[in-house]
Parts: structure tokens; sequence; C-alpha cells
């Protein structure tokens, strides 16, 4: 497979993705489904490390994700002694290292913070011609992944009242553009410059108490349920590059799509290549809903998975 996380992403991407699909895919998934698979890390401060898998592929940063496997490691002891008031998780994502502190107490686990890779604005103010919507404005950032930014009213339309399909046409429309039109790097990897997904969101990036509502899009046209974590990571990166929010001004994110919130900071300055680069902490909550166990009978025709559009 490779000894290093992002080289055992590519192997999965090439040799395994059956599994991803019999995984991700109905009858066991469906279109939104997302999945993390635990993997060896190389990084000896790392306790876990993590592929991320989608309808489509695999993500290099999930931030949802870290908040449920924080909780996960303590919990099924992947960690030395959980320590209270707080465990720290060192979970190695195809990104780099993200650091989780979760909340421990009396043998129980609660809230997730954690410290990701360093997040950068990319490009601001690009304008792209979209298929069906003309020239649009948009920004660039990552936060682990890259995604594009466009306030939502630019289509029409509003990230918590909206038909999730408007939503969706627009923001997939927008990534087909970007895609096409702008050439990505990261000065890390090849294997991380690539447009994960476009996050409309409210408008609301001037610092302020109230919270600020997005919707991510991803992947093959995928809805996050969350308010993404590497997307508050992202989006916490450009206003703190355009100097809409100051270093520990904590504002709150929520998922225009379910209304879950996590909170996001920049807590550092720093650099990565020649981008001026920023620590983001985002924190929330993550809780189980079961146990499942998964099987493929032979005769089974659908056996494999399949999607419906
Ligand atoms: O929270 C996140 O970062 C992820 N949620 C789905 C899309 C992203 O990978």
């Amino acid at each position: 497979m490779g000894d290093c996380v992002l080289s055992k992403r590519r192997y999965a991407r090439e040799h395994l993705d059956h599994l991803r699909r019999v995984l991700m895919h109905e009858p066991r998934g469906h279109y939104d489904m997302y999945g993390a698979l635990i993997v060896d890390s190389e990084m000896p401060e790392a306790d876990l490390g993590v592929l991320f898998m989608h309808n489509e592929g695999y993500s290099t940063m999930c931030g949802h994700a870290v908040i449920a496997l924080g909780r996960f490691a303590v919990d099924y002891k992947l960690v030395r002694e959980p320590r209270s008031p707080e465990t720290q998780v060192n979970i190695h994502c195809p990104c780099g290292l993200v650091k989780a502190f979760v909340e421990y107490s009396a043998g129980k686990t609660g809230a997730v913070r954690f410290l990701s890779v360093p997040a950068f604005a990319f490009a601001t103010d690009v304008t792209v011609t979209v298929e069906g919507f003309g020239e649009v404005t948009v920004d660039i950032s990552y936060g682990g992944a890259f995604y594009t930014f466009v306030d939502a009213q630019r289509f029409g339309l509003d990230v918590k009242q909206s038909k999730t399909r408007d939503l969706v046409d627009a923001a997939t429309a927008v990534t087909k553009a970007v895609k096409s039109q702008v050439k990505l790097h990261h000065p890390v990897s090849d294997d991380l410059a690539f447009l994960y997904g476009t996050i409309l969101t409210d408008g609301s990036d001037e610092f302020s108490p109230e919270p600020t509502a997005n919707i991510c899009v991803f992947a093959e046209a995928q809805v996050d349920r969350s308010p993404t974590g590497s997307g508050v990571t992202a989006r916490v990166a450009l206003q703190h590059h355009k100097g809409l929010i100051q270093l520990n001004q904590t504002r709150t994110f929520q998922s225009g799509a379910t209304g879950s919130q996590f909170t996001g900071k920049a807590v550092e300055e720093t650099r990565c290549g020649d981008f001026r680069a920023v620590v983001v902490e985002v924190a929330g909550r993550a809780f189980y809903t079961g146990v499942s166990r998964f099987v493929q009978e032979p005769e089974d025709q659908q056996a494999h998975g399949f999607l419906l559009k």
C-alpha cells in the first residue's frame, strides 16, 4: 500500500476502489455517504492514520470525521491513557497531521476541537465564467482541501431557505468552472492540488457573534450535512486574509442543510510555502448512531453497489 498516508490514499484509489463503492454506495450507503478508514501512519507522533471516502473517491481532509474519530479513538482505546479535561489524539490525515483534543471526564468523552494543517487563501476575487450564470467572482481557499467560496445571493439563493437541489446545481456549476479555468497548486504535494468543492455562504464574512451559515457541495455533487470542518478552516483563513477576523476571534458556522454548528478561529500565523497561512482551530460534537456489520453475498447482482443520481 505504500508507507505514507498520501500514498495509501493513492493505492486505495487505484487498487481498492471496489471496496469504497461497496460501502459508500447503495444499498449499504447512499449518494451522500461519507466514510473514514483507519490506517497505520508513518509519523511517530500520530496515534492513527485515516483515509476519507465519499461518493466519488478519497478526500484529503475531513473535519467532521476528525471530530468523530477523536471521540472514537479515546472510547476504543486507540490512544494511550486518556487524560482529563482533554485527551490529545494525533490523527494523520492525507493533508498532514491534525491534532484533536477530546473532552474527557469521569470516563466519558465529549466535545472535540482540532488544530488543522496550515490554511491559506489561494486566490481572491477571481472571475470565472459559470455555465448558466455568466461571470461570477469567487474566492479560493485551502483548509486541508481546496474550496471555492461564493455568496449564494449571487445566484438568487439562500443557504438556509433555498431548495437543496438548486444550491447543489449552482455550486456544481461553479466547481466545474473553477476546475477548468483555474490551476491550483499546493506547496507540499501535487496530490493536494485539486478543487474538492464549492461552499455557498450567506455572505456574512465580517466578524460577528452571530452564526454564519454555509453549505458545502463536494466530490460528485455530494452535500455535506455538517458545517464542513475543512471548509470552516478554509473560510476562517480567507476571512483572516481579508482582515475580517482577527487571531483568536471565535465565529460560529452553521450548516445551511441541517443547522448543525461548529466554531472556528485562527490561532496562529504561519506559512505554507510562499503563502501566508494560519493554523485554525475548529470545534464541534459528534455522536454515536450505531454499529454496522456489512456483508456481500456472491449471488447478489448488486453486491458491488450502485448510485441513483
Ligand atoms: O467536515 C469536513 O471537512 C468534510 N465534510 C464533508 C466534506 C469535508 O471533507
